[in-house]
């Protein structure tokens, strides 16, 4: 499956750190049932094993809802799950080399903090960019701050779509307006939401004015 740019809209991340009162499963559901357009499954700590069973599953929950599934740095737990892509970092395996393995019908999504390192994502075959940490966040220690004026440089350096992460929440998803970005990724205010549901739709309806 080729990357649909309306797909990135609302693209959730998943954070097991929030798993308890519901599993991950029971989440990401209903994340989808109320807005969520791309799931991306982010496991830091998982054995290989068990994060390709994981994987498995969840893309039979996505695909049951129509939405894309994209695997979190692991190209082989997401070529053996059957993915719709995967996302890697500056740190992971170099987007040329996973090119390389997905083929062309995959999607690939690689993050950028700023023109140069998107531009070189873009050459080397990405479909898309994640940017950020546009705003602080609890939920990635290392990640390397983007402002707002980054964000839009890359916007208009690169011809393919841009989704803006980090720290986005309910708050201060408007400031986003402008920035020409294609969508919004989120973990904590959607998987961190005491209703995941809830956060999910308003999320969606804002998004929607970001990228209108
Ligand atoms: C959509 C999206 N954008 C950026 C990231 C961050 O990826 P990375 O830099 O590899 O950091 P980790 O997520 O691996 O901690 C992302 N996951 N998704
Ligand atoms: C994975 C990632 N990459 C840059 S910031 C970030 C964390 C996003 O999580 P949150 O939406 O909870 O701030």
């Amino acid at each position: 499956m080729k990357l649909n740019k309306k797909d990135l809209l609302l693209y959730a991340v998943t954070d097991r750190h929030w798993v308890g009162k519901q599993t991950l499963f029971e989440q990401v559901e209903e994340a989808i049932q109320n807005g969520a357009t791309l799931i991306q499954l982010r496991e830091k700590h998982l054995d290989e094993a068990n994060f390709l069973k994981e994987a498995i599953a969840m893309r039979e929950l996505c695909h049951r809802y129509g939405v894309p599934f994209i695997v979190n740095d692991n190209v082989e737990v997401a070529l053996r799950s059957h993915a719709d892509g995967v996302h890697v970092g500056q740190d992971d395996m170099a987007a040329r080399d996973v090119r390389r393995l997905i083929g062309d019908e995959m999607i690939l999504g690689v993050s950028a903090h700023n023109v140069q390192e998107a531009k070189a994502a873009q050459d080397n075959g990405a479909d898309y960019l994640g940017v950020g940490a546009i705003f602080t966040t609890a939920t990635k220690k290392d990640a390397t701050a983007v402002s707002l004026s980054a964000l839009k440089e890359i916007v208009a350096n690169v011809d393919i779509p841009v989704v803006a992460i980090g720290g986005i929440n309910e708050n201060n998803i408007l400031q986003l307006k402008n920035t020409r970005v294609a969508g919004v990724s989120i973990i904590s205010a959607i998987f961190g939401a005491e209703d995941i549901g809830s956060a999910s739709k308003n999320l969606l309806k804002l998004a929607k004015e970001v990228v209108k």
